[in-house]
């Protein structure tokens, strides 16, 4: 029960907290909660943290409540935002909800015979029949518009520098979210609540909201939100974009290298906040990893622990064979072996040629497909000279003048790998 703090804390995800909030987790079984607003069809890295946070409660013996913001989700959450955000309709926030549901229900234990069962719940459900009237009655009444507009997420907006000010809209979400915390801790017994360092005013809110309509007490704590040693942005992939943990969205093999990619520094830090090694696996780990940096014992401990958290072992298994892949190790039957999408992902930026499938039922000469078919080299005499030098592979194996190319060698019914020497790729795409 007790120790939640602690471990949080060594694991440098505790940023601020109120005082008590230690001895109510030492003290009993404590249900608390935290809020993840659909602003996409997927989660991305960033939620992450919240998540683990949610799981490492219930491995201490507390219950964890996922709050899916449905009702917020309708307004968007002002903070660390230096513009009014558009509105989105219900369809697709009704799509964003079900993708975000279906995400969080992977992280955590809700089998119901256990009293620390995980629980979801969605606040549209309680949201959407409270009238605007009742709301402004019997919630706005305990909170005084001063004391709204002290908070950060509020006054950033007000400011002289501010030139696009705040829609009524975006104001009342603070209490929304603080509305939350008072339902769930009347209805569900909730008393503590956690997020991101940024939501340290939504969650204030909640709890004086407690204290005023309830005269009770709810406890709070906020985790640092993930930085970068070089000050760029995290979760971001080498190309830019965002990291999903949809594995449509982004691949399970580029998940692993996104995590493969992070720096000394950074992975030391990030191998306490995003995995559940103890400390003497974590110590050994950095220790080993100081001794022989170039072995990357950090980053592929901490890409696996992940690669199997999000999408489990055989992902992890197939992004472990793609990496190879790209790097000379493999063989064709690896290379057969990754799906159509893992495929591309690794093979990204290679260039590539379209070929009709019509053509390829009747074989071509690996010269033709070299050369005038797709472009890789720029003359046949160059092909016949790649070739007789051994050096052209089609999907890793080597060929020589005489081989044809057909459908039997395509890969996901669909590509087919070129390569010459150990680096230079090329793929044709048959339609
Ligand atoms: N405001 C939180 C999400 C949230 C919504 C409702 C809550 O009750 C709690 C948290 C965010 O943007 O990350």
């Amino acid at each position: 029960m007790s120790g939640l703090i602690q471990e949080l804390q060594w694991r440098g995800l505790i940023h601020t907290i109120m005082p008590g909030t230690e001895e109510q987790l030492g003290k009993e079984m404590t249900t608390g909660y935290c809020g993840f607003d659909p602003t996409a069809d997927s989660l991305h890295v960033g939620s992450l943290v919240p998540i683990i946070l949610l799981m490492h409660m219930q491995r201490h013996g507390h219950k964890p409540i996922a709050l899916v913001g449905g009702a917020t989700g309708m307004i968007g959450d002002p903070t660390g935002k230096s513009a009014e955000r558009n509105l989105l309709d219900e369809e697709t926030l009704d799509k964003f909800i079900k993708g975000i549901h279906g995400q969080l229900e992977r992280f955590l234990d809700f089998d119901e015979s256990k009293p620390n069962a995980a629980v979801m719940v969605n606040n549209y459900d309680w949201m959407k029949e409270f009238s605007f009237i009742d709301f402004a009655r019997t919630v706005g009444k305990h909170i005084t518009v001063n004391y709204m507009m002290a908070k950060d997420s509020v006054k950033s907006r007000l400011g002289a520098d501010s030139t696009v000010g705040m829609s009524f809209t975006e104001f009342t979400y603070q209490l929304i979210q603080g509305y939350d915390f008072l339902h769930l801790y009347k209805t569900m017994g909730a008393k503590l609540q956690f997020g991101g360092s940024d939501q340290w005013g939504n969650i204030t809110t909640g709890t004086e909201l407690i204290r005023r309509v309830e005269q009770g007490e709810g406890f709070a704590f906020t985790c640092p939100l993930t930085t970068k040693a070089d000050g760029t942005k995290f979760g971001k992939s080498e190309g830019g974009e965002n990291v999903w943990l949809d594995s449509n969205r982004t691949s399970p093999y580029k998940f692993y290298q996104f995590w493969l990619n992070q720096s000394d520094d950074d992975s030391e830090k990030y191998i306490k906040i995003y995995t559940f090694l103890n400390q003497n696996e974590i110590e050994e780990l950095v220790q080993k990893h100081k001794t022989e940096p170039h072995l990357r014992q950090l980053q592929k401990r901490l890409a696996e622990e992940l690669t199997i958290l999000v999408h489990g072992k055989e992902e992890l298994d197939n992004a472990i064979k793609a990496s190879e892949v790209l790097f000379g190790k493999s063989t064709t039957e690896d290379l057969k072996s990754l799906n159509s999408n893992t495929f591309l992902a690794v093979f990204e930026g290679v260039p590539q040629a379209i070929i009709s499938k019509e053509e390829l039922n009747s074989g071509i000469n690996i010269i033709d497909v070299l050369s005038e078919k797709s472009g890789f080299l720029t003359s046949k005499s160059e092909a016949r000279r790649e070739l007789k030098s051994n050096a052209i592979s089609v999907n890793k194996e080597k060929v020589g003048e005489e081989f044809n190319l057909t459908t039997n060698d395509l890969l996901s019914e669909k590509y087919v790998l070129l390569q010459k020497g150990k680096k230079n790729y090329f793929i044709l795409i048959i339609e």
